[in-house]
């Protein structure tokens, strides 16, 4: 396991002895993403970024879900300012886990959904367990899928796999998804993913940090900017599309299941 970096509500930081730090998210019960736990997933990368880490592994702690993509919570009728801050700290989060300086592996343990896929797809590598699934179901929400998270599928898998994943709202399996590239390879545990994502990530040791940092960002750099560039518009953008009364009414339907949930303990 390692010892622990740093340990928040939601997020556990746990370093190897050759430094790799394993970030396991912890928010019960499907690692839905608010404002509190991308503040924390923040702080984590800035720490990392700080210390020099020479890689790391992105997990989930449950084998059922990676993540559930954003919390409904904070999409449905937004608040502007909660809003603002929930959005700007997604966008500096991608920002982040895009262009780190060092390499970073997903372990996808669970199902990815939505921004937990762009949490995958942010990462240089991902391994998957079999018989899950990965994808931008906005779509199937009622929602829309983000300008950046398109970008980041459409450099990973090309455009027409995208075109059809976005508009489609597809999640797909393991197998589909090794298919089209949206992942580099399969295990049958996360505990042998992430042994994989060891061995990709030892590959860099050879190599000069800042040989690394600069090929990465010559490929997403430009992408990074963009966003960086972007980002008023693009959260003014998403709060008007979240506040469209039929949108409100689609994601009130969820937020009200999700209720229930909480008070029935549906999912263990
Ligand atoms: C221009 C751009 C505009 C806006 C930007 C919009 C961007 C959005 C990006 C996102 O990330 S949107 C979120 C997308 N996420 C989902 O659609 C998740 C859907 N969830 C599922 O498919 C399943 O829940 C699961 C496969 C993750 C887990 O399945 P299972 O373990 O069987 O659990 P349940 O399906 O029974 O779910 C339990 C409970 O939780 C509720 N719920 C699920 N996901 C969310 C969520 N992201 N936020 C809030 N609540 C969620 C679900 O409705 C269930 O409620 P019940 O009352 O039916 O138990």
């Amino acid at each position: 396991m390692g010892t622990l970096v740093r340990t928040s509500k939601f997020l556990s930081a746990a370093r190897d002895i050759n430094g790799i730090v394993t970030i396991t998210m912890r928010r019960p019960p499907l690692n839905r993403m608010n404002l509190e736990f991308m503040s924390e997933f923040s702080n984590v990368l800035r720490d990392l970024e700080r210390d020099n880490c020479p890689g790391a592994i992105l997990t989930s702690y449950s084998n059922k879900v990676f993540s559930a993509g954003f919390d409904i919570g904070e999409l449905c009728n937004p608040e502007p300012e909660r809003f603002n801050d929930f959005y700007t700290e997604v966008q500096n989060n991608w920002t982040q886990l895009y262009g780190s300086t060092f390499p970073t592996v997903a372990v996808i343990n669970g199902h990815a959904m939505a921004a937990g896929c762009l949490l995958a797809l942010s990462c240089d590598y991902r391994v998957m367990i079999k018989n899950r699934t990965i994808g931008y179901n906005e779509m199937q929400m009622g929602l829309a899928t983000p300008t950046w998270f398109t970008a980041t599928m459409l450099n990973t898998v090309g455009h027409r796999h995208t075109e059809l994943g976005v508009t489609l709202g597809k999640m797909f399996t393991t197998d589909e998804a090794l298919n089209i590239n949206l992942i580099d390879c399969v295990a049958d545990s996360k505990e042998e993913g992430i042994q994989k994502a060891l061995s990709f990530l030892e590959k860099f040791t050879h190599f000069l940090p800042k040989s690394y940092t600069f090929a990465k960002h010559s490929l997403r750099g430009p992408f990074i900017k963009q966003l960086k560039e972007n980002q008023n518009e693009e959260t003014q953008l998403a709060f008007r599309f979240l506040k469209d009364p039929e949108v409100i009414k689609k994601l009130e339907i969820v937020k009200d299941k999700e209720q229930t949930q909480f008070l029935t303990s549906k999912v263990a």
